[in-house]
């Protein structure tokens, strides 16, 4: 098979860049883990905070079997697979490897493609600028909806109603408006208990 179709099957994966770090975000906050970034992104969320992940084609394919080599370097045995967006790619093959090695595997996703893979926590992020595939919603175990405008809010509100009923709902402020958000999200919170605040707290940490 050639790299495209090694890709189309999962077995190989354009990867931006992986590092052993701390979760920053939502429910493991604080907790080691080994980040995947997988590149390419075709929602183009005008935040987003890794532009530079959008275009697959920057970045060198490797075979799963060397990703999972190298996540297990380290002494973590938790993964989360990100990007750019992940599901963009059948995450099959990479799951099930690194389960096959013992790690726990969590993703990033904006839900905007089928979602695939075998994971223990689905971190379901939705964005307006690219409506989520259906298959994401019985599979999030978390909602964290980035406020960048008022209007987050309501679009907000609209996921939570479509997620399943145990899913974790979170608000994580904008970088950038963080100082205008947190207040609002806090006050919104505060009235509205199901919903948690998420906080990029490696940005503070300065680590990646
Ligand atoms: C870079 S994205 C990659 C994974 C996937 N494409 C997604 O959007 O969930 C990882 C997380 O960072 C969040 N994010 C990206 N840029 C951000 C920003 N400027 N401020 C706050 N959160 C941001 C996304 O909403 C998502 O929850
Ligand atoms: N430390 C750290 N935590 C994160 N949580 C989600 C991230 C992402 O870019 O997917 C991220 C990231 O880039 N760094
Ligand atoms: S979906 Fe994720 S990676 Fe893609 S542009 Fe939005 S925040 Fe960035
Ligand atoms: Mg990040």
């Amino acid at each position: 098979m050639n790299t495209k179709e090694l890709v189309a099957k999962g077995l190989e994966l354009p990867l931006m860049e992986a590092f052993y770090t701390i979760q920053g975000e939502g429910r493991f906050t604080g907790y080691p883990a080994y980040f995947i970034r997988l590149g390419g992104c075709d929602v183009g969320c005008v935040w987003c905070d890794v532009k530079e992940s959008w275009d697959s084609g920057k970045w060198p394919v490797l075979a799963i079997e060397k990703i999972v080599e190298d996540a297990l370097a380290f002494p973590g045995r938790l993964v989360v697979i990100t990007g750019g967006e992940p599901l963009m790619y059948d995450l099959g093959p990479l799951t099930a490897l690194l389960k096959s090695k013992g790690f726990t595997t969590n993703i990033e996703t904006s839900g905007a493609h089928p979602f695939s893979g075998d994971f223990d926590w689905v971190c379901f992020s939705p964005k307006k600028f690219k409506k989520p595939h259906p298959s994401i919603y019985q599979q999030a175990d978390e909602l964290k909806v980035v406020v960048f405008h008022q209007s987050d809010f309501a679009f907000a509100e609209e996921h939570a109603e479509l997620v399943n009923s145990n899913c974790e709902q979170r608000l994580q402020p904008e970088w950038s408006k963080a100082e205008k958000f947190i207040p609002v999200i806090i006050d919104f919170a505060k009235n509205r208990p199901k919903w948690k605040i998420s906080l990029q707290t490696h940005k503070f940490m300065d680590i990646p």
